[in-house]
């Protein structure tokens, strides 16, 4: 493909990314499919150029005077995102071959005209009103934590199975296998890969056998903070595709021997009553689930796709579809040592990695979600035995589905007793460091925020309750 066709071609992934609700990596996926002429570097071009524009799409829309369809805010990010002059672009616009239609008068006087000030939303790339939501929790910090949300690529994060393998192992195994991977400095078990060039994670052995998972290193710790222990009763209610549901039961796990570790690994082998240090180069062996653990969700098909997963990890958990209305608990009731409540919402954490999510949501959604959500969590506290934890979580960044949905729920329950980050940090999961930073983060309350900025993780929220003896 020629480079003006690859932006013909981005312009119209980018009009089929707004026309529906598809991830803009499913979109361009089709778009690979049904256009196999396009080669590999053509498609990589394609996507890239799709993501800049993503990325940047309010100071496109901005600078091409509110137009919001795909010829235009490609034109736009030629000029804005790479430099290019009137002239540069004219030539990528001949009309000829699969390349787009020459520029029209109203095109060329946008790339011509003098931008006056950018406005705060679009200088930040967020929509209008998340700024506002930004400003009021952020304060002069907003436009920073916007941008680390909207601009860099995301890394991938791993999570080592404890159930099957040591970090140290999946460490040497992935070198091996050409990668370069750095351990994630909170979570423990977590390793974490460059974006670029993308790794093929699922082709990996130490995927395919259940050693490593996918996992944001932000989701591990809302699986840490749970506090789970072997033999203990869990509930994860919105178990969604099962990528905490994972995590937890790998933390129920048994330890039921010794095998050896490289000599220099300090070793630790896992008891009921946490991780004590194991004989010189030994550390645990595990090969059970001890308790239970049983993963709830409203969406069946969700349920079934943790299946595979959960036997690829060797773990186990009960799979329980919900009623629309939370029915289908009543042998749960008052029987849970913990409950984790990772809440439906509108996913403003990962937009770095789906930036196409932000330009879709709406004041709206935000409101459906804040009510989904308080329901949902009065619903799962009624779950938790006497003494039990509640850990209310979200991939959002917005205070109306963190703070403001928490807070209806402690009004209504004050029989909740809030347990405080830093006594729920004391696990051997975190590191020392993510003990020490995250409970900076929390500035000695109940309730965590992670971001991009704060600490290089998807944006997350989490609040850690105790329900009364
Ligand atoms: C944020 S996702 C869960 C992600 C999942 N925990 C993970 O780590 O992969 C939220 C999930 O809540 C589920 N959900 C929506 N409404 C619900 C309800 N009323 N009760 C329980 N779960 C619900 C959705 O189907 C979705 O799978």
């Amino acid at each position: 493909m020629t480079p003006a066709a690859r932006l013909a071609a981005a312009a119209s992934v980018l009009d089929s990314i707004a026309q529906g609700r598809q991830p803009a990596e499913a979109v361009l996926k089709a778009w690979g499919t049904e256009n196999r002429y396009a080669g590999s570097k053509d498609r990589r071009a394609v996507a890239d150029r799709v993501y800049r524009v993503l990325r940047a799409r309010g100071r496109l829309v901005w600078a091409m005077g509110g137009r919001e369809d795909g010829r235009a805010l490609v034109i736009g990010s030629l000029s804005l995102i790479d430099g290019l002059s009137l002239e540069e672009i004219e030539a990528l616009h001949m009309g000829d071959g699969y390349g787009p239609k020459p520029l029209s008068k109203q095109e060329r006087s946008r790339l011509t005209a003098t931008t006056d000030e950018l406005p705060g939303w679009v200088a930040a790339g967020l929509p209008e009103f998340v700024m506002e939501d930004f400003k009021s929790t952020y304060g002069d910090g907003w436009a920073e934590e916007a941008k680390a949300l909207m601009v860099p690529r995301a890394p991938i994060d791993l999570r080592v199975n404890a159930a099957k393998a040591t970090v140290a192992d999946v460490e040497a195994e992935l070198r091996a296998a050409g990668l370069e991977p750095q351990r994630t400095p909170w979570s423990a078990w977590g390793l974490r890969l460059s974006a670029e060039p993308p790794p093929n994670v699922q082709a990996l052995e130490a995927f395919k056998a259940g050693r490593i998972e996918i996992q944001d290193e932000g989701s591990q710790i809302i699986c840490w903070l749970a506090g789970v222990e072997p033999g203990m009763t869990v509930v994860d209610y919105c178990a969604g595709g099962g990528g905490k549901t994972l995590g937890l039961a790998m933390q129920m796990r048994a330890a039921t021997g010794l095998q050896p570790t490289a000599p220099e690994e300090p070793a630790k082998v896992w008891t009921p009553t946490g991780w004590v240090e194991a004989p010189k180069g030994k550390a645990a062996t595990v090969v059970r689930t001890d308790g239970k653990l049983v993963a709830y969700d409203v969406v069946q098909k969700r349920l079934d796709n943790i299946k595979p997963r959960l036997q690829r990890a060797g773990v186990a958990a009960e799979l329980h579809q919900l009623g629309p209305n939370g029915g289908g608990v009543e042998d749960m009731v008052g029987q849970a040592d913990v409950v984790l409540v990772d809440a439906p919402c509108t996913g403003s954490g990962t937009w770095r990695r789906r930036p196409e999510d932000a330009w879709r949501l709406t004041p709206e959604d935000v409101d459906r979600m804040q009510g989904l959500q308080t329901a949902i969590v009065a619903r799962a506290a009624k779950l938790l035995k006497p003494g039990g934890r509640l850990v209310y979580a979200t991939c959002s960044m917005l205070t109306a589905e963190n703070e403001v949905s928490v807070a209806a729920f402690e009004e209504d329950h004050p029989g909740f007793r809030p347990v405080a980050i830093a006594e729920a940090l004391n696990n051997a999961n975190f590191t020392e460091a993510g003990r020490e930073k995250l409970a900076e983060l929390a500035t000695g309350g109940h309730r965590l925020r992670l971001s991009p900025a704060t600490a290089g993780t998807d944006g997350f929220f989490a609040a850690v309750y105790e329900k009364a003896q």
